[in-house]
């Protein structure tokens, strides 16, 4: 301590290149002044000292202890989703039984990260990190070429058909069901509150119309048809708006014919059962889909069955959420049955979309996510001075991640966050996503969607009852209920 004091004393007098006292001079002078030479100051540096070292050790025996308990829950994790571990029959109960059970939940590290991924014995499949939100990974060579076309041939002998329908009478119920005066609608509409309609605050609350996609210029056409808009300025008073009541929409619409491409959806599609007894090729995409997801066999094997997409040139899909948003009034298509809820809303609960290209596309056709990895999502200002980045048969090139189509490789995403206690949270709003427009040949795709409730309750009380069953398969109604909540003709079609 002295040596020290001192040997700062002399460096200190040598910097300053002031004449130098004698050195004991210098220490006295030194002690008197600051008295850091004094038992008191040596005894507050000797209790700073071991409070130190007491800090240091427990904080070593901490972290010591976590990483054991880590290493622990995550040996678990391995045995409940090792597909070899799990008996489906009476996996779902057990796993999700225990209430610090949590869903796994692959890293995404940062953009362009790459991971090695185990599917299948004997072959390591490399998996790139397309973006953090929504996390989405990419897994080239997730298929063989084989497989690709086992799988749509298999499609085409089950026979895909139309996904969607010409016309729906969707919003017309709807309005008729919330009892809405047009007044009400305009007001709800008119978000600035400026008494008048522009045409993106109709396009953002109001985007699909009976199943049509409407864009600026079928506003204008509609307006134009409906002699609506008289002075032709794109803004509609509350008088201008009473003319487009939902009777005239529609046989307007109906005499001018809707074409395909005015759709929200344009291909065709069918459903691939993959439980026990379905073609080898499809249980064994089921297994690598559930070593790829970490995530239980019973899970992914009571989801909806694979569906496979065709679209012909010039098919598209609008981006679109996979699943829907999560609210208390809401319900998931499929455990709303199972469990027997009264809630007024339904929706597809789907925690990860697993999405296969099965053809490498000649022109156009990228999956595009128009806000992926934007800094903030605001819903306003997806469509901006008649530019709507939702629209893919126009916008794709805006997008902010747009994935080419490579025969064989599969793309993947959580379309919910973590709610931070290991079970489903909200909706992941940036995993917007759609089909762009195919400019040339055609395009295949499947889509595995594995449903999970963000209501943990409702999951297990789901999975309980289906496991009660006597013999449950994913052929069986209660699974089946999950298909497709926007093809309600689904129990015939599997
Ligand atoms: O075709 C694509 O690239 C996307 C398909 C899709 O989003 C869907 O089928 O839900
Ligand atoms: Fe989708």
């Amino acid at each position: 301590m002295t040596a020290q004091s001192r040997e700062d004393a002399e460096e200190g007098a040598g910097a300053s290149g002031r004449a130098t006292l004698p050195l004991n001079q210098q220490t006295e002078r030194l002690c008197n002044k600051t008295s850091i030479c004094s038992r008191s100051y040596f005894v507050v540096v000797m209790v700073f000292f071991h409070v130190y070292i007491v800090n240091v050790i427990a904080l070593l025996f901490y972290v010591h202890y976590n990483s054991a308990q880590e290493d622990d829950s995550r040996s678990r994790d391995t045995r409940d989703t090792d597909p070899s571990n799990v008996n489906s029959r009476d996996a779902p109960s057990k796993v999700l039984h225990q209430r610090d059970f949590s869903l796994p939940r692959i890293e995404g590290i940062r953009v362009g990260h790459v991971q090695k991924v185990s599917l299948t014995p004997g072959k390591d499949h490399l998996m790139r990190t397309l973006s953090m939100k929504p996390l989405l990974f990419e897994i080239p060579e997730f298929l063989s070429e084989d497989e690709c076309q086992v799988v749509m041939q298999l499609a085409h002998l089950k026979g895909l058909m139309e996904s969607q329908l010409m016309v729906q009478r969707d919003h017309e119920e709807l309005v008729k069901e919330l009892n809405l005066s047009p007044e009400e609608i305009f007001n709800l509409l008119d978000v600035n509150q400026d008494e008048q309609l522009q045409m993106t605050e109709i396009l953002t609350h109001s985007r699909v119309r009976d199943g049509i996609w409407l864009t600026p210029d079928t506003l204008r056409e509609i307006y134009a048809g409906l002699k609506a808009d008289k002075n032709g300025d794109g803004l509609l008073s509350i008088e201008e708006f009473r003319l487009l009541s939902s009777d005239a929409f529609q046989r307007f619409l109906q005499q001018k014919g809707v074409k395909k491409s005015q759709l929200v959806r344009n291909s065709r599609h069918t459903w691939l059962y993959q439980g026990e007894g379905a073609h080898k090729v499809l249980q064994d995409i089921k297994e690598r889909v559930i070593r790829l997801t970490r995530l239980p066999s019973a899970l992914v094997d009571l989801s909806e069955p694979l569906q496979v997409v065709r679209y012909e040139e010039g098919g598209h899909y609008h981006a679109h959420h996979d699943s829907g948003p999560v609210y208390p009034e809401t319900a998931c298509t499929h455990t709303r049955l199972a469990v027997n809820t009264s809630t007024p809303f339904e929706t597809s609960c789907r925690y990860i979309t697993v999405l296969f290209y099965l053809n490498s596309v000649e022109g156009g056709g990228e999956t595009a996510f128009p806000v992926a990895d934007n800094r903030t999502y605001d819903e306003v200002s997806l469509i901006q001075n008649d530019v709507d980045l939702l629209d893919t048969r126009k916008n794709c090139d805006k997008s902010n991640l747009r994935v080419k189509p490579k025969k064989g490789t599969a793309v993947f995403w959580y379309n919910y966050l973590s709610d931070g206690k290991g079970w489903v949270g909200e909706q992941d709003e940036y995993a917007l996503h759609g089909g762009c427009v195919v400019t040339h040949g055609t395009k295949w795709v499947a889509n595995k969607w594995i449903n999970v409730d963000p209501d943990y309750q409702r999951q297990t009380r789901y999975q309980q009852l289906v496991s009660q069953q006597p013999d449950h398969t994913d052929e069986d109604d209660t699974s089946t209920v999950s298909s497709d909540a926007h093809s309600s003709s689904l129990h015939q079609d599997l």
